[in-house]
């Protein structure tokens, strides 16, 4: 899997490649350990607000230089901080600031509570292209869009002597705007309550990712419209049978309709919550108990309202063959990104199950904002 983009020097092949240093940096920033970022000799150091210590908090601010919290201008405009640098935003860390205040600010939980969090002084200028990949890290490693962020003169240097990954901006960039390519693992059959032809096959990303499925009904015609369905992981409407959504009946009647047409298939992707992970779902759900809507609650959180890449549905239909769909859904969005790289959706057909005393709000806040079909 070593290709162009190795970060270090000369033949190394024992020694990651980008793809491979961006996995440990999602990693390390899902633990509390900083990473570094660099673009030539300068850098930043970047952790994720949601897992910093005290210890090294007090420790950065120890370094002394200018340290900035970096959060989305979604989550700017509830704190009505200055979004400086267009979806970007860098609230100045003061002298004594403390996890807490971090987490008040990253943290929307207590935002009804204690409203007034400020003054919060926003900075500008500064390695703002840095500290914009810094979030994106932290949203690809499932955390809270939130980092604490130090310019660093030298960042290598800096690395080398606190042991830290160090990321190669130029090279992270387009890396983390594209979909990591997925290879299939396994195949079994899998008799299920839909169809006793059921076969699971298992699909891995190259960059240490979620894992994603294909369930197949029957033998589906590779040369035919299949009737398809891409399906986000919901844990809770999934498997504990939530009336919050409409998640896990929909799960169960795509799979019973094509039991019952004797072909399809259904992609079960890892993309819990929109793409912002069960974690922070669950803080979405929180807030929707404090009256927010579903799309109002993950721009709180700093997150946009769907943070899913449909690219990854689309990949695993062409690697098992399909070129056509009759996709059932009520999203147009899906639709669309299908249309967009080379699917063609010959027919949509709409899934309508499942509403409840519950979910009636979020079915029809998903019309009206999020354009779904009726
Ligand atoms: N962030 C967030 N995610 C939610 C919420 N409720 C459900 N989800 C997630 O939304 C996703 C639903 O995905 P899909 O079943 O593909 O639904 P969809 O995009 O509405 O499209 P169709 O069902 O095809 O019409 C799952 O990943 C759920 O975990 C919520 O309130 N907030
Ligand atoms: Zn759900």
């Amino acid at each position: 899997m070593l290709g162009d983009n190795k970060q270090a020097e000369g033949p190394v092949s024992l020694s990651p490649d980008i793809v491979e240093v961006l996995a440990r940096a999602r990693a390390d920033l899902r633990m509390g350990l900083g990473v570094v970022i660099a673009e030539g000799q300068a850098g930043a150091l970047v952790l994720g607000a949601e897992a910093l210590s005290p210890q090294r908090l007090a420790d950065v601010l120890a370094l002394g230089g200018a340290p900035v919290l970096a959060i989305t201008a979604r989550r700017a405009e509830t704190l009505k901080a200055r979004p400086y640098d267009g979806d970007l935003a860098r609230i100045v860390l003061p002298k004594d600031a403390t996890v807490a205040w971090v987490a008040a600010i990253a943290d929307p939980a207590d935002d009804l509570r204690s409203p007034m969090k400020g003054p919060l002084v926003a900075a500008r200028g500064g390695q703002a292209g840095l500290h914009r990949l810094g979030l994106k890290l932290a949203k690809s490693a499932r955390i809270l869009p939130a980092v604490v962020v130090l310019d660093l003169p030298d960042a290598r240097a800096f690395a080398d002597e606190h042991r830290l990954t160090w990321v190669d901006a130029a090279l992270a960039a387009p890396v983390l705007v594209e979909a990591s390519p997925l290879h299939p693992v396994v195949a079994a059959r899998v008799p299920i309550e839909a169809s006793e032809a059921g076969r699971v096959h298992v699909f891995r990303p190259e960059d240490g990712g979620e894992e994603h499925y294909a369930i197949e009904i029957g033998k589906p015609p590779r040369d035919a419209p299949v009737l398809a369905r891409l399906h986000s992981a919901c844990f809770t409407g999934d498997v504990l049978g939530s009336l919050k959504c409409d998640c896990g009946p929909q799960l169960r009647g795509a799979l019973a309709q094509m039991g019952a047409e004797g072909a399809g298939v259904l992609l079960y992707l890892n993309q819990e919550g929109r793409g912002i992970g069960l974690a922070n779902k669950m803080r979405a759900y929180s807030l929707q108990d404090q009256g927010f809507d579903t799309v109002e609650a993950n721009h709180r959180l700093g997150f946009e309202d769907d943070e899913r890449d449909f690219r990854i549905g689309a990949d695993l239909l062409k690697r098992m063959g399909f070129r056509s769909v009759r996709l059932l859904t009520n999203n147009p969005a899906k639709i669309a990104m299908m249309e967009k790289t080379g699917i063609t959706v010959a027919e949509r057909v709409p899934l309508k199950v499942g509403e409840t005393l519950h979910n009636r709000a979020y079915l029809a806040t998903k019309a009206k904002k999020s354009g779904h079909l009726l």
